[in-house]
């Protein structure tokens, strides 16, 4: 609720700064370490409100978690150590924490209720509930079982070789954490790849997990072996001040101990074809996951098409590559994107109707949009953040490029991935 006024005239986005903790490894270290033999720690814990969903969603199963601040012990109960959970279970706006959870809740046995908000509750369930059916688990909910909330009655499990048919790395995950219950060989095919956290992640459980071409392929009834995990920034979260960065020609910014895995810097690539002065080093690796730091100078941008494999690899920075598109010199297309319309709003709707009241000139496809860039100051006024963190942080990085105020309705949701957005934009925009 409420509204927020954003003036910023910064020049430059200059200073260095470390994102908060990744929101999809923070999801996966929780679930992980619940079904997991032992006390795992996980260090630089999101705390956003999409992880803590996921912390309470355990807790209602009868996982002991502890957490200070950033830094969270998790008490695992081995794989089929979860309770019946005797509330239905509220996952909020995540849906992370529902897709990854409907895999290992198919491969317990007991039932659970589980629902969330208002925009959860439109979210296609069935992308996963469909695959995870022919496994063996039962669900039943709104629209024919399709959307939450949702009853989830696990059962005992068989493997599948399955193609994603749409390019979700929360698919994948979910089949590949069901797989874990069953007594034979589940393979995911994945015709175009997308974020692999899950994988590398279990490795570092002991999970033996094996890749050829687009194929993985596990093993079921494996045990999880409980350890001690540090989580990197979080790329999607940085990309916001890289792309403020790449627009404001007196930049310099650096973003230290961010995660650097080749399946999420998809926004570096598109930032250097743009004509982006951006590097990236990597500086160490935490079990499989390659970290480091990202340079940013300012400089003048040019229109690109963004399509295909480009598109898993960057479809959380969609907003703001649209936002930074505008300032570009030429024509910008985003194709293959048509998922964004299934996130927590339609992302495509949503950039489209914002930035085009900035007075941009874009047009949505069904697919993705058309951005036809030049230098200019945007239009302030009333803009809403469609209660999704993403367009949010969008708009309040459009208040660099306008020289009137922006009322940004509804900011709160920012927390859902970035908590301490606010203490960094003002912190590398000064007045
Ligand atoms: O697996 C994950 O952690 C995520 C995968 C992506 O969703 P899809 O799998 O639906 O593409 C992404 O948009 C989401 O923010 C996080
Ligand atoms: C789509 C997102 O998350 P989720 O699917 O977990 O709600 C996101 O963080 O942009």
């Amino acid at each position: 609720m409420g509204t927020m006024t954003i003036s910023k005239r910064t020049k430059a986005v200059t200073g260095t700064i470390a994102v908060p903790g990744d929101k999809s490894m923070s999801h996966r270290a929780i679930m992980l370490a619940a079904i997991s033999n032992g006390k795992s720690t996980i260090d630089n814990f999101l705390t956003g409100e999409d992880c803590l969903t996921t912390i309470v969603a355990f807790e209602a199963m009868g996982i002991k978690i502890e957490r200070n601040e950033s830094k969270v012990t998790v008490h695992g109960k081995g794989l089929y150590g979860l309770d019946e959970s005797m509330q239905p279970i509220n996952l909020g706006n995540s849906g992370t924490t529902t897709r990854l959870l409907l895999g290992i809740l198919a491969g317990t046995p007991h039932h659970y209720c589980l629902y969330g908000d208002e925009s959860l509750s439109v979210r296609p369930m069935d992308r996963v509930t469909i695959p995870l059916t022919k496994m063996g688990a039962a669900f039943d909910g709104n629209q024919h079982g399709r959307l939450l909330p949702m009853s989830v009655r696990g059962d005992n499990l068989q493997p599948i070789e399955y193609t994603l048919p749409i390019n979700s790395a929360q698919i994948k995950s979910s089949i590949l954490l069901a797989g874990l219950f069953t007594k034979g060989i589940t393979k995911v095919i994945e015709p175009v790849p997308t974020r692999d956290h899950t994988e590398r992640m279990f490795t570092a459980f002991g999970v033996d997990i094996s890749r050829q071409g687009n194929t993985i392929s596990l093993k079921g009834q494996q045990q999880l072996t409980a350890t001690n995990l540090e989580v990197p920034g979080d790329i999607s979260s940085a990309a916001f001040f890289i792309c403020a960065a790449a627009l404001k020609s007196e930049s310099d910014l650096i973003i230290k101990d961010v995660g650097l895995n080749p399946t999420r810097t998809g926004i570096i690539d598109v930032l250097q074809r743009m004509g982006a002065n951006i590097q990236t080093s990597i500086t160490r690796y935490i079990g499989d996951e390659p970290i480091g730091e990202v340079f940013v100078k300012g400089g003048q941008l040019t229109g690109i098409t963004i399509s295909g494999n480009d598109i898993p690899r960057v479809i959380d920075e969609i907003p703001i590559i649209a936002l930074i598109a505008s300032q570009a010199n030429g024509k910008t297309v985003i194709k293959h994107a048509e998922d964004l319309r299934y996130k927590e709003t339609d992302r495509i709707q949503a950039v489209v109707d914002t930035l085009r009241n900035m007075g941009v000139d874009i047009k949505g496809t069904e697919d993705g949009m058309v951005i036809n860039g030049k230098p200019s100051k945007l239009k302030g006024g009333e803009y809403h953040s469609y209660k999704d963190h993403r367009i949010g942080m969008m708009i309040a990085i459009a208040s660099l490029l306008t020289n009137e105020d922006i009322n940004l309705h509804e900011p709160d949701c920012i927390s859902i991935s970035y908590p301490s957005f606010f203490n960094h934009f003002d912190q590398l925009l000064e007045d």
